[in-house]
């Protein structure tokens, strides 16, 4: 059972020491807050929020990064080991990793002019990690709205109210070429582009993003206020200029429940705000370890009681 208060007697000031530090990344790295909320995604929605996306790997741990979702894609993880790093300095071996990455989501969106909300606290870290969950479990941006919806069903969440609500997270942060470039060109083999793109919109991407170059070039996720934690992202998606396919599809799907949504959420902040932290905070209930389950890595990268060597070849070498 997470709690409010989880914190209050063993580590009263994690919250600011974990803000502290993000305000600090902020400065070089405006995208930063975008990292961090989607790295508490891709964590809580394999095996749930446990941290399981941090651990690397090891002789026995294959490491989640390598995942399709996350591979050459998540990032962050520095910023995280140093939240880790000032929290074992104020109090050693008290706070979560899957806590910080919860706490440190909600700072990204307060600070980027979007709502603030009371955390739950009390997540432990796992000892384990799957990537052959996190390759099942992360949506790719090429899912039709129906697989989509069912990604979010499979994992504990709604495939409508949730759906659209988080799907808001990507109201900042940026996407590469590669995860769009399908809808540019030659949509579902029709040698046209995605018609429910705008067309100004569709020759600023097929500009940056030609046929044949770099799919990893950076463009923003909301085309109008890019870093600000706002509910254009379901403007956008209104004036066809949602940038993923399954951005679009929420909206532009025929008869989908999810249209109304985003039409309520293009013209009432108010209720994206209620609604998002809504479904953040059932997000961040999915499948946690409390009591005595899991452990409170000292190394978000490594579970506890591993040494640095990692083989016998490594320990016979060192005689
Ligand atoms: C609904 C299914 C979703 C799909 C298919 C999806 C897909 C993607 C893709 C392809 C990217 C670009 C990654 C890259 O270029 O390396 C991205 C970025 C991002 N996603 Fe999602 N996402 C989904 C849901 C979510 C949710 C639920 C959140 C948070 C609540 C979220 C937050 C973000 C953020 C903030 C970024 C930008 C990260 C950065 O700039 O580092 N996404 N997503
Ligand atoms: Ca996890």
């Amino acid at each position: 059972q997470l709690s409010s208060n989880f914190y209050d007697e063993t580590c009263p000031n994690a919250s600011s020491i974990i803000q502290g530090v993000l305000v600090q990344a902020f400065q070089s790295d405006p995208r930063i807050g975008a990292s961090l909320i989607r790295l508490h995604f891709h964590d809580c929605f394999v095996q749930g929020c446990d941290a399981s996306i941090l651990l690397d790997s090891t002789d026995t741990i294959v490491s989640e990064k390598g995942a399709g979702g996350n591979s050459n894609s998540a990032r962050g993880f520095n910023v995280v080991d140093q939240m880790k790093a000032a929290l074992e300095t104020a109090c050693p071996g008290i706070v979560s990793c899957a806590d910080i990455l919860t706490i440190a989501a909600e700072q990204s969106v307060a600070l980027s002019g979007g709502p603030s909300w009371t955390n739950l606290l009390g997540r432990r870290d796992s000892t384990t990690a799957n990537i052959t969950l996190a390759n099942e479990n992360l949506p790719a941006p090429t899912l039709t709205l129906e697989e989509l919806k069912q990604k979010f069903i499979n994992v504990g969440l709604n495939g409508d109210t949730d759906l659209v609500s988080l799907s808001g997270g990507h109201t900042f942060g940026r996407s590469q070429c590669q995860f769009f470039i399908q809808r540019l060109y030659n949509f579902n083999g029709t040698n046209q582009p995605d018609p429910t793109l705008d067309t100004t919109f569709l020759q600023a991407l097929q500009a940056l993003c030609p046929q044949g170059g770099n799919g990893s070039v950076l463009t923003n996720l909301d085309v109008s206020t890019p870093d600000t934690f706002d509910n254009n992202y379901f403007t956008n998606l209104q004036e066809k200029k949602g940038l993923l396919q399954t951005d679009q599809e929420l909206f532009s799907t025929a008869g989908a429940d999810t249209v109304d949504i985003v039409n309520l959420y293009g013209s009432n902040q108010t209720a994206f705000f209620e609604r998002f932290v809504v479904s953040m905070i059932r997000m961040g209930n999915l499948s946690v370890l409390t009591g005595s389950e899991g452990e409170i890595r000292l190394n978000c990268s490594r579970v506890n009681g591993i040494s640095s060597l990692s083989s016998d070849d490594d320990l016979v070498s060192s005689f």
